[in-house]
């Protein structure tokens, strides 16, 4: 029998989380440094989001804010400097354990909204952009700095994902030059969804995310995978997956629900399957 456990379960140790309802909230835990990941933070976020698909009681995630800023990328201390002396094979783990985040990020069945409110660089802003939607506050500010620290700008998967949200020339402008992007040109751009305060960011995000998990959280998540599998697919095989796709969601019970509902003139109440 499938394991089915909680977010509790899994544990975590190297970020903060808490729930609010059906939303899994979590967030880095090194304010002093605006919030670097650290080797744990990779992994156990990585793993995180790789269980999360069997946490019964999570339909939602944010990745939060802490004290003002969202993520200052790689630990320049811990991670970047300890790269400069690695061997290649040794390198390729850690470049690969890092993409692994990305792929967990967009893997995982659950809707992940990030919250972002000061600096978002390097690794920071890539887990921000592999989130479903993003917030942002006039504070925030979103650069992918790797070609600052004389790498390329082609980093977990950010020459794939950010010409599809913000369009090829804009990516090339900030891959190439590691350019802070405000938050304001963000959200003209399309790369935020919307825009609050620093002090309603966290309550916003969670609120967008609860009002998402109150539908059909199954489908959701058939939505999810759609939306990250059909980046890949002409229009033929994509129209052939999402019939195969909502032929499965037009046999859960929510969808049932949604009909009687709707004949009753009722509001339908959705539990996910
Ligand atoms: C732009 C900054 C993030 C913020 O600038 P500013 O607002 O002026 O704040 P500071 O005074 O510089 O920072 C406050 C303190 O925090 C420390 N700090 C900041 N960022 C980091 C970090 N990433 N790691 C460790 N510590 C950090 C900073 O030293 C200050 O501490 P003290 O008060 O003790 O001096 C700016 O700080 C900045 O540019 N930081 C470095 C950003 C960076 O280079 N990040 C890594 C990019 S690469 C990456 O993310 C990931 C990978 C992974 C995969 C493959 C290859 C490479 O990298």
């Amino acid at each position: 029998m499938l394991t089915t456990y909680k977010m509790a379960d899994l544990k975590p140790n190297h970020f903060l989380w808490r729930m609010e309802g059906d939303v899994a909230v979590i967030k880095l835990d090194r304010p002093d440094r605006k919030n670097p990941l650290t080797f744990e933070s990779y992994i156990e976020l990585r793993d995180t989001f790789r269980n999360l698909a069997y946490a019964d009681d999570v339909n939602a995630v944010v990745i939060a804010p802490n004290e003002g800023n969202y993520c200052s990328g790689g630990d320049v201390h811990d991670i970047i400097g300890p790269l400069v002396s690695m061997d290649m094979k040794d390198l390729l783990k850690f470049t690969r354990m890092t993409g692994d985040l990305v792929k967990a990020m967009i893997n995982c069945s659950k809707p992940i909204i990030s919250a972002v409110d000061g600096i978002s660089v390097g690794a920071g802003a890539i887990m921000a952009m592999a989130s479903d939607m993003r917030l942002a506050t006039p504070e925030a500010k979103t650069a992918f700095l790797f070609t600052r620290v004389g790498l390329a700008g082609c980093d977990m998967g950010a020459c794939a994902m950010l010409p599809r949200i913000i369009g090829q020339g804009r990516a090339a402008e900030l891959l190439y030059t590691g350019r802070s992007m405000s938050a304001e040109e963000g959200y003209s751009w399309g790369y935020f969804n919307a825009m609050s305060t620093s002090e309603e960011i966290e309550s916003a995000a969670v609120t967008m995310a609860q009002r998402i998990t109150a539908g059909p959280n199954f489908a959701h998540g058939i939505t999810k995978t759609q939306l990250n599998q059909e980046w890949n697919m002409g229009l033929d095989q994509a129209i052939e997956a999402e019939a195969q796709a909502q032929a499965i969601c037009m046999q859960t019970k929510d969808f049932e629900r949604a009909y009687n509902a709707f004949v009753a003139k009722e509001k339908p109440v959705f539990e996910g399957a």
